[in-house]
């Protein structure tokens, strides 16, 4: 297998961080294909910086909030050190390797693969890298930094889903962050500034621990820490700690029914999915899942319903709490500022307007 060793963007000023990159034939090119590539970091707004980093009690190194910061706030923007491929797809050799043995080819083809980029990375960018946890025993320093730190990046393979599609990109800063199955932020990665970017998906105290989800949180907590293995902990969160209340709430996370369908069903009351949409607002806010897309999908799906029933006053206020999940870009996310004044003529014009009334 032939991977590109590219550095982007490439250029030589010290004062540009630059991330070091292993990837697919073809890839370098969707960065290139961006107008104006690369855009600049996104600056959060303040003087300070809103995070630091810390000793979390039993974590290791965690980050914190060093300020309050409010739902829908950009915490921090950087460049990876590093960033490839999750996975090196391989052919199991002949020859009867146990799975154990299978297991260490793969860690060792990866090692080799990651030489060369970390060859060519800045020495301090380097020194970084090599500062980052690894969860692994340590006979494989830069596989096991990568597989330990690695924040997934989707859409740098169009076409191409599941693990061989995904990249994994390494952040000095961001790859610090601890798990938690009731995550305060999302890293979101941005194409055009070739950037990680940290929101806050709701409103943290001054010194709170920052964390993410290193595993799908809608799956039961034994099903959660099955898939945290590998990075060696057991995840003492309070859904964790008690899966007889948060599992059947988490599995009954999901998304709204169709809005076309409620306004033209005469048998399901006007507040039938106004209801239905509260509800889940209230799962995902008792398990504390507002990173996930349908926490943004319930509040889209009650501005729809009150643009169906021809209410703008609550649609504009949906709309503006729809408005702060900024860390669903890439995933949907529509900007309406044009619904958050009740008195837009974006209201009369929309083509649900009052459609409950008008349908059937
Ligand atoms: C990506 S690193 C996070 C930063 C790390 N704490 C450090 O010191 O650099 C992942 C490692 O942090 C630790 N960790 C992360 N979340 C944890 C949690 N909720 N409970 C215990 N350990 C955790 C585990 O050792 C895991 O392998």
């Amino acid at each position: 297998m032939r991977f590109a060793f590219v550095t982007l963007p490439n250029t030589t000023d010290p004062d540009v961080s630059v991330t070091e990159c292993v990837f697919w034939p073809g890839c370098k090119e969707i960065f290139m294909d961006i107008p104006g590539f690369p855009h600049p970091l996104q600056q959060p707004s303040g003087a300070k910086p809103a995070f630091r980093l810390g000793v979390s009690s039993g974590r290791g190194i965690g980050l914190f909030s060093t300020r309050a910061l409010t739902q829908g706030e950009l915490i921090l923007a950087e460049r990876p050190l590093l960033l490839g491929l999750a996975c090196i797809p391989m052919l199991r050799p002949d020859g009867g390797l146990t799975d154990a043995q299978y297991t260490r080819h793969c860690f060792e083809t990866m090692e080799r693969t990651l030489e060369p980029a970390l060859g060519r990375m800045r020495p301090a960018r380097r020194g970084a890298f090599m500062a980052l946890a690894n969860c692994q025993d340590g006979s494989f320093p830069l596989g096991g930094r990568y597989h330990t730190n690695g924040i997934a990046v989707d859409g740098l393979r169009p076409g191409v889903t599941g693990s061989m599609g995904t990249y994994s990109a390494v952040c000095e800063h961001l790859s610090r962050l601890n798990h938690s199955c009731s995550p305060n932020t999302q890293p979101c990665f941005d194409k055009a500034s070739i950037s990680h970017q940290l929101w806050a998906v709701r409103d943290i105290a001054a010194g709170e621990e920052l964390t993410f989800q290193y595993s799908e949180a809608t799956c039961s907590a034994a099903e959660r820490n099955e898939a945290l293995k590998p990075y060696n902990f057991t995840c003492t969160c309070a859904s964790c700690a008690d899966p007889a209340t948060s599992d059947p709430r988490r599995r009954a996370i999901g998304y709204p029914p169709s809005v076309e369908m409620w306004a033209a069903n005469r048998e399901l009351s006007d507040d039938w999915l106004i209801q239905k949409c509260l509800e889940q607002l209230v799962l995902i806010k008792r398990e504390k899942l507002e990173y996930l897309d349908q926490y943004y999908a319930a509040m889209m799906h009650l501005t729809a319903t009150y643009i169906c029933l021809g209410d703008a006053k609550q649609a504009s206020e949906w709309a503006a709490r729809a408005q702060k999940c900024v860390w669903m870009s890439g995933r949907g996310y529509i900007s309406q500022e044009e619904l958050l004044d009740p008195a837009s003529a974006a209201y009369p014009e929309h083509p649900l307007w009052r459609l409950r009334f008008r349908a059937g």
